[in-house]
């Protein structure tokens, strides 16, 4: 099964993936946690499914871990606010990287707004999906599930959304890789890829190498 290994304290230069373990039929051993980010639609949840599958390492989406400890995200956020389900989020989300098994982490796409969340993503293996406007205008549509994107003009607002916060995908995320054009699973192997050469390379194993 998936080899556990404890992430190096601050070090910055070990490989992320076991690439002899990832060419044959065993799971590859991950290092540390890798963690997806970026706007809604972009495919994080789908790729991090996928990723997880193709590497066969363990992975979450913290929206559903919300779900399941909260309950539906436009409630929750009916209910209590913005500003608490922006905390609800960070508790999930560093409940995630405590964990000592490394896993593919699918996040939401505001959880970079906590500078907090942003130093933490600055020690993981952190990658920034991204996405067109025109193809998450397609992958939005019959979505009930984001709150934000409520309203007369879903396609605005995940425009205006995603400008104010690309200078912080930019910032925490190795980037931007987009999904426009490919399958989840062709995103996997993207990934895989860029996995692979920074393991070969032993030079690029979080988002400050
Ligand atoms: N690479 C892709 N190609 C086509 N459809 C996709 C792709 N990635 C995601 N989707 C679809 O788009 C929608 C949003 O994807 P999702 O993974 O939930 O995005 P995110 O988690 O970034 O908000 C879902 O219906 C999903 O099946
Ligand atoms: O961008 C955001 O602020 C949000 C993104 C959503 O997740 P996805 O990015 O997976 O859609 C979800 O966490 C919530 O609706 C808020
Ligand atoms: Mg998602």
């Amino acid at each position: 099964m998936t080899q556990h290994t404890e992430p190096p304290a601050g070090g910055r230069s070990e490989p992320v993936l076991n690439c002899a373990a990832s060419a044959s039929s065993q799971p590859a051993a991950l290092s540390r946690h890798i963690v997806l980010i970026g706007p809604m639609c972009s495919g994080k949840s789908a790729a991090a499914r996928s990723f997880a599958e193709l590497l066969g390492c363990a992975w979450t989406d913290l929206d559903d871990e919300f779900v399941t400890e909260h309950g539906p995200i436009p409630a929750y956020i009916e209910q209590h606010g913005m500003d608490a389900f922006r905390v609800a989020e960070s508790v999930i989300f560093a409940r995630a990287l405590a964990r000592k098994k490394p896993q593919i982490i699918a996040t939401g796409g505001g959880v970079v707004l906590a500078a907090k969340n942003r130093e933490l993503l600055q020690d993981q293996v952190t990658f920034w999906l991204d996405v067109s406007p025109h193809v998450a205008l397609s992958r939005m549509r019959g979505g009930t599930g984001r709150p934000l994107l409520a309203g007369d003009d879903p396609f605005a607002r995940w425009q205006a959304i995603r400008t104010e916060r690309e200078p912080l995908y930019r910032e925490c995320g190795i980037g931007p890789i987009d999904t426009s054009t490919m399958r989840p699973g062709e995103v996997a192997q993207t990934l895989q890829g860029m996995l692979d050469a920074a393991s070969s390379t032993h030079s690029v194993s979080t988002r400050n190498p």
